[in-house]
């Protein structure tokens, strides 16, 4: 057979099992890394994977040298707030003076400057901007990545932000994979009346369903924000109307959020610094992935980060991801993430390379088809300018990505500026 591409001389290919489930507990410290490696892609899938000797007697159209480095899936970033309009760099001072970052939220600063911000864009300006991001993320080598809305707070922009979102997956540079954040805050024009604000969000579902716009709802839970109660109200009328759900849960107090995401089976519950001993008893016996965010932590100034060491060691699934947005997390940087979970999380290197592949993967409902290689898989990885796989969390706040391939496709090359553009309608112009 001769073969559109072979990547030969691998020092390290790393091969995060292909499972069912998320990875959970001791699992998450298993890594199969095959040293001396090489493979074979055609039409946009690995075909074959065997050593670099093997590699000699097979034909292929493009043959890529990999120079003994490392190989590895394209990552997965399972939480960002990819469009948004205007930024919050104002908000440093306040963070600097020790404003709280609710008390923010509370002035109107915050998520509502950005909301601000999104309903006054144009759709186009949100695209263009959200496409530079796009560009950032898929060059630090992430391919599949979720995307949320929740700078709308109405229909008008929540929806504009949604669109947006689905016009940048079709360019198909990289899978994003749309998330309905409507209640992520209260309008300033719904104080009066927060349930009647969480009712409007919750009638948008049918038509965010009709138009497939979103897979996933999310909602903030959060001290004034939305309590437990009104979280649960959203997540059943998700429910009944087929999206899966996700929670942003017990970030900043410990609402129970960790515990309502395990009973109702949301497919992740997401940062979870001030999770409670019970919620991490129950994310370690549910399929519910634990998505830890440790660059919000460090960005908010705080020391206490999610307690990812009882969280895998009691038997939970945990991922990673950037949580990318104007103010709790400016980073498009997924590896910038990695060493963090590796010095604040205490993560394992094999913990946090699972966390960002498989894991991740099963976090967005994309566990069968992104964050492995394996004969049959879409041919998407990354070329790590690295000598072995523990060398990324440890040398940080760096791009060592050098080459990043999505279906079999370079969308990414370390040197060439701009490797890629996305044409609004149809698709990818050049590469
Ligand atoms: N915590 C709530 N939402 C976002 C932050 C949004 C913002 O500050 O703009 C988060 O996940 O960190
Ligand atoms: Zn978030």
């Amino acid at each position: 057979m001769s073969f559109d591409t072979v990547i030969r001389n691998i020092g390290q290919l790393i091969l995060p099992a292909l499972s069912e489930q998320p990875l959970k507990g001791e699992r998450m410290g298993q890594l199969e890394v095959k040293e001396g490696a090489a493979l074979a892609i055609a039409e946009g899938e690995i075909k074959w994977i065997g050593s670099n000797e093997e590699a000699g007697a097979i034909d292929a159209q493009e043959v890529l040298d990999a120079k003994g480095k490392v190989v590895s899936p394209g990552l997965v970033d399972p939480h960002t707030h990819l469009v948004f309009g205007g930024s919050r760099e104002e908000e440093m001072a306040l963070k600097q003076a020790g404003v709280p970052y609710l008390d923010i939220l509370k002035q109107g600063g915050g998520i509502l400057s950005t909301v601000r911000s999104t309903r006054s864009e144009s759709e186009e300006a949100l695209f263009e901007k959200a496409k530079r991001s796009v560009e950032r993320i898929l060059s630090y080598g992430v391919t599949t990545m979720e995307a949320k809305s929740g700078y709308g707070l109405n229909k008008e922009t929540e929806l504009k932000q949604l669109r947006v979102v689905k016009r940048l997956n079709q360019s198909g540079v990289l899978d994003i994979v749309p998330t309905f954040l409507g209640p992520h805050a209260i309008p300033p024009e719904s104080k009066a009346d927060p349930e009647a604000f969480l009712q409007e969000m919750i009638d948008l579902l049918p038509e965010i369903k009709q138009e497939q716009l979103a897979e996933f709802t999310d909602i903030f839970c959060e001290t004034g924000v939305f309590t437990i109660e009104q979280s649960r109200k959203f997540m059943e009328a998700s429910h009944k109307l087929g999206f899966q759900t996700k929670i942003h849960a017990d970030e900043i107090d410990p609402l129970g959020g960790t515990e309502l995401a395990c009973e109702t089976g949301s497919i992740s519950a997401d940062h979870l610094v001030a999770a409670s001993d019970e919620g991490i008893k129950a994310l370690a016996t549910s399929d519910t992935v634990a998505v830890l965010l440790p660059g919000t932590t460090f960005y908010l100034g705080k020391d206490t980060y999610a307690n990812a060491r009882a969280m895998i060691d009691s038997g939970a699934s945990v991922a990673l991801a950037t949580d990318f947005n104007p103010g709790s997390c400016v980073t498009e940087n997924l590896q910038l993430i990695m060493s963090l979970a590796a010095l604040k999380l205490k993560m394992t290197p094999e913990e946090i390379w699972n966390a960002v592949t498989v894991n991740s993967a099963h976090a967005i409902g994309r566990g069968k088809t992104a964050g492995t290689l394996k004969t049959g898989s879409q041919a998407d990885l990354v070329l790590w300018d690295v000598p072995n796989y523990k060398y990324i969390p440890y040398h940080y706040g760096v791009n060592h990505a050098s080459l990043v391939m999505k279906a079999g496709q370079i969308v990414w090359k370390r040197g060439e500026s701009r490797v890629f553009s996305v044409s609004q309608t149809t698709g990818i112009d050049t590469i």
